[in-house]
């Protein structure tokens, strides 16, 4: 019998997540085999990206693929960074739709189906949002977490209609992806880069509302670096999108000075 084709790719960005691997892995099967999932489980692959956690994650695949899960781990060495695993998992994917989402099951698996289901010729674009009726934040998130995530928000504001481009939970079709050129894969928001790099146009972006969990194991690696590459592509950003208004907004700033500086010196 042949194997079903994989129409779908789940991408884990993971560094020390072992303890977090199998419940991630099996709760999103278990999942599509829901009878209601609009997706089958077996078009679907998990592929773990791990930069060289060592902490048995590897063997940990190694076993839920001897289970019989689709999944594979591929392990970096040379390069570090969640959103360049990202990038590298979707280069590998060989579904068509494709699914970031974090492996310490903040995002939960359960959601997995139909945020796989949302993906379409037209909308080529799938962002899980907290800013929605119906869902929140995890009561546990700290206070310092939420300012950080709301103030991240409203500085990108001016570049998307997306209400949660920060959730880190989002699929892409692989045709809007190829389409993005020179993603900065620097820092945590590949998907905000995505958005505005690979021209995602507002109507094509389908939004599912979750609730946010608690990390389930392993420490968050969020760190002040972190946040200092995000307010540098963030300028990058507001240049790639805005550039003609700067420089006419500078030009015009410039004559409107002579201007000025020609008047007072005629009247001194
Ligand atoms: N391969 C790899 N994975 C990484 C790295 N750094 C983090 N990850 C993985 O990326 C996922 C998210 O990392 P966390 O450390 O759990 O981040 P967070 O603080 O919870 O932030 C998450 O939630 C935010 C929403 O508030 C998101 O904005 C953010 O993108 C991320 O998804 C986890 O699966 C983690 O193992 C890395 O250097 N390399
Ligand atoms: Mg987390």
């Amino acid at each position: 019998m042949s194997r079903p084709t994989i129409h779908y790719s789940v991408i884990v960005p993971a560094y020390k997540e072992n303890g977090n691997i199998r419940p991630l892995v099996t709760r999103i099967y278990n999942a599509l085999r829901q009878y209601d999932s609009p997706v089958p489980a077996d078009q679907v692959e998990v592929i773990i990206v791990d930069d060289n956690s060592r902490d048995g994650s590897v063997e940990n695949v190694q076993s839920l693929q001897q289970e019989g899960y689709n999944v594979r781990i591929i392990v970096r060495t040379t390069e570090r960074g969640l959103s360049s695993a990202v990038v590298r998992g979707f280069q590998e994917a060989v579904g068509d739709n494709m699914l970031c989402m974090d492996a310490d099951l903040q995002h939960p698996p359960e959601y997995v189906p139909s945020m796989l289901a949302a993906m379409s010729p037209s909308a080529t674009f799938v962002l899980g949002t907290r800013y929605a009726k119906g869902v929140e934040m995890d009561k546990d998130w700290p206070l310092y977490r939420r300012v950080i995530s709301s103030g991240a928000r409203l500085l990108a504001l001016p570049l998307t209609t997306a209400s949660d481009p920060m959730s880190g939970f989002f699929g892409v079709r692989k045709e809007a992806f190829l389409k993005a050129r020179n993603l900065n894969s620097q820092g945590f928001k590949i998907a905000l880069d995505l958005l505005i790099k690979a021209h995602i146009a507002p109507q094509a972006i389908a939004e599912v509302p979750f609730s946010f969990g608690v990390r389930a194991e392993g420490e968050s690696k969020l760190t002040g670096k972190v946040m200092i590459k995000y307010l540098e592509q963030l300028a990058e950003l507001y240049w790639y999108k805005f550039s003609f208004l700067i420089v006419i907004f500078v030009i015009v700033a410039v004559i409107a000075l002579i201007w000025v500086a020609q008047s007072f010196l005629e009247s001194a």
